[in-house]
Order: structure tokens, then sequence, then C-alpha cells
């Protein structure tokens, strides 16, 4: 049986709850031999050595993190969970660079980590390595981390085939954010009507937003994802070194709260309109496009402009697209659809754990 604890069932903690708990309840490819265990939030925890029933996981807020559950205490929590002798799996669904770095602690007490957290993989880069060096054995504790890059679409494990199977890896480059996707979408194409602040207010009731959109908008989310795609194919990035572009309003960026920026982004309608009908006037629509370029080993984030034709140009809803251009694939090799959202990104947490399950042949008792 392979165990899993969830940290942080937010939105998307709480979809991969939801979509465990109905496979437990209606396996349809046969039952996987997995059982949730421990979850913590910021205030309340619980683990147990019997795996929670699907019945309590369907009303987890109530009946496992409800009254009767003990305070939060994250060492307590890994020590619970190492002591329970089956192969385990940490999933940390917060977006807290505290949590990330506890990574190399539960990696070395044999814990296997799965996460959509970017931090670990895109702040430091000794911690990047640490994590690597202590994941890096073949029957040791691993690590898996595809929902930190393009949700659910299988973005990290191509660009690993790539990287082991010898080829070049020459330019990466795409639109990473479902967010910002999203917004200019909607916002940039011939004929659209809604407003700038309109669509972000959208794509943050959808889901797609970090916890503050100005996450999003500032492009450090996006930054993060460029981070980590250049170092899973080689390149010793860091974070502050790309050349990032902000689009988050100057006065905007130091109000307190996500609620005030929200509330206070109409009066940079006119702003944004200007930008888009620029473009438009010149055949072209705004995207927001991250790229890593494998010649300077060099990242970029940055707001541009593609003709109507171009393939960003025609993309829908939420998607990300990503190509990816090798010394084999001089014609790209492109990965697209949902890029954000909570079901897609649990959705790329679960394979993970079915991994993991695969890799360390967890019977199903
Ligand atoms: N939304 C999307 O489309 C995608 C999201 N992601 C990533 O998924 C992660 C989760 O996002 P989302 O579900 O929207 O976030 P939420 O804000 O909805 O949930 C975060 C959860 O983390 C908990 N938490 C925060 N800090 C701590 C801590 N120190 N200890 C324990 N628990 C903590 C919060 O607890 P409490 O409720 O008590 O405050 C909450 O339950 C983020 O890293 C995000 O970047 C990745 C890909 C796509
Ligand atoms: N806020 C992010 C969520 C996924 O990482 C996005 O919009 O893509
Ligand atoms: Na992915």
């Amino acid at each position: 049986m392979l165990n899993v604890a969830i940290v942080g069932p937010g939105l998307v903690g709480g979809a991969l709850i939801e979509q465990l708990a109905a496979h437990l309840q209606s396996p349809r490819f046969g039952s996987l031999p997995i059982a949730i265990v421990g979850l913590i939030n910021s205030k309340k925890m619980a683990v147990s050595a019997a795996p929670f029933a699907a019945s309590d996981l369907g009303d987890w807020k109530c009946r496992i993190l409800g009254d009767a559950a003990g305070s939060a205490d994250m060492a307590q929590f890994a020590d619970s969970l190492a002591k329970l002798g089956a192969p385990t799996v940490v999933v940390d669904c917060t977006s807290s660079s505290t949590v990330a770095e506890l990574y190399p602690e539960w990696l070395a007490r044999g814990l296997h980590v799965v996460t959509p957290n970017k931090k670990a993989f895109s702040s430091d880069l000794s911690l990047f390595r640490k994590i690597q060096a202590l994941a890096g054995s073949p029957r040791g504790p691993s690590v898996y981390h595809e929902a930190t890059v393009g949700a659910g679409l299988p973005v990290l494990s191509t660009l690993n085939d790539l990287v082991r199977t010898g080829d070049r890896i020459e330019k990466i480059e795409g639109i990473f954010s479902g967010t910002l996707s999203y917004l200019f979408n909607n916002f940039s194409a011939p004929g659209a009507t809604q407003t700038f602040s309109e669509c972000v207010g959208v794509a943050k009731a959808s889901g797609y937003t970090e916890p503050d959109p100005r996450d999003d908008l500032n492009g450090m989310d996006v930054a993060r994802k460029v981070t980590i795609l250049g170092r899973v194919a080689g390149f010793e990035l860091g974070i502050d070194t790309l050349d990032v572009e902000n689009i988050v309003p100057e006065a905007l960026r130091s109000v307190a709260s996500a609620d005030e920026f929200m509330s206070r982004l109409p009066e940079y309608d006119d702003h944004f309109a200007q930008l888009n009908s620029e473009a438009l006037a010149s055949g072209s629509v705004l995207r927001y496009v991250g790229c890593v370029d494998g010649a300077s080993g060099q990242g970029s984030v940055k707001l541009m402009r593609y003709p109507l034709d171009h393939p960003f140009a025609a993309l829908k809803g939420s998607d990300n697209i990503i190509a990816f251009t090798t010394a084999r694939f001089p014609s790209p090799l492109i990965v697209q659809g949902s890029g954000a959202g909570s079901a897609v990104t649990a959705f790329g947490i679960f394979s993970d754990l079915i991994k993991i399950c695969e890799r360390f042949g967890a019977d199903s008792k």
C-alpha cells in the first residue's frame, strides 16, 4: 500500500482528495494501492495508521480536520508519517517556501514527495541540487512535480524523456500561465469586449490565479516555470537573473491585499486597452510568453505581439502551449491543453502518485 499525506488541502489539495476518494469508491481501471493517511493545513492536522475511509474523505473538513483534530505541527506530522512503515508520499499542495524547504528533511527520512508547489525547484539553486541528490538513487525516495509546469499537462515528463534519451534542447517557448493565457486570449482578440480587470476577475473566480493574482501578473509565476524547465533541461537558471516583464501597474505593486488590488485594477483598464489597440492595429495580438534559450542557457518572460496566424494567437480558454525545439525536433514537439484549474492540477499530482506506486511496486494489501 502507498500511504499519501496531503499538506494544504485547499483548492488543489481538495480536488485531489475528491479524485482519490472517487477512485476508492469506484475504481475504474482496477484498484490502485493508494490510501490517504494524513491531512494538515495551517491550523489542524490528523494522521492515522489505518487509511481514512472514503466516507470520511467525502466530508474531510468536518470529519478529519474538524474540532477533534490536533493542532497543526509540521514536525510532529512528518515524525508520525516516517513511523508508518509503508512507502509514504507527502503531497505538498501549499505555495509555501517554508514547507518547500522541508523536502530535504522528508526525503532524508525516506518519505517521497509529490507537489504542484513551484518554490523548491525555482528558488535557491542549492535547495534544488540538494533535493535532486537526495532523490537521485533508483530505490530511494523520489520527487515528482509534474504539476509545477502546465498543471496536469505532460510537460516535465516529456522534457525528462528528451533529456534522458540524449536530445539537445535548443529552445523551450510557450504560454505557461493559465491565468495570463485566459486574460490575453479573451482580452486581446479581434472583437473582444471585456475589460482587462473583468478578465482578471473571471480568472480568479475560475481558480486559475495564484491566491494573489499579482503573483501571476508580475511574471513571477511564469518565471518560476521557466526556471524549472531550464533546470530540468540541465541549465543553471536562477530566477533572479531572468529577464521578466512585470505588468502589474506600478502603483498597485505595494497595495496591502489581493482584495484591494482587485478593487483598484479597473483604474488601469485604459492603459491595457491602449496596449491592446496598438497591437490589433498592427494585425497582432498580445501574448505573455516564457522562453528558455538553449544556446545561451538564459530565460525570459515577456509580453509580446503575435500575428493572428501564429499558433500562440489561436489559443483558447486557459490553455497552455509549450513548444520544445530540439536537435531531433527542429519542427517543435508541442504540448497543449488546459493548463490551470484544480481538476487538471490534481490529475497531474494523481498521475505522479501512480508513478511512485509503479516504481515501488506497492502491493494492494
Ligand atoms: N490553481 C492552479 O491551477 C494551479 C496551482 N498550482 C499550485 O498548487 C498549489 C496550491 O494552490 P491552491 O490550492 O490554489 O492554494 P490554496 O490557497 O487554495 O491552498 C493552500 C493550502 O495550503 C495551506 N497552507 C498554507 N501554508 C501552510 C503551512 N505552512 N502549513 C500547512 N498548510 C499550509 C492552506 O491552509 P489554510 O487553509 O489553513 O490557510 C491551504 O489549505 C500552489 O503551489 C499553486 O501554485 C500549480 C498548478 C496549477
Ligand atoms: N496561477 C497559475 C496556476 C498554475 O501554476 C497559472 O495561472 O498558470
Ligand atoms: Na505538467
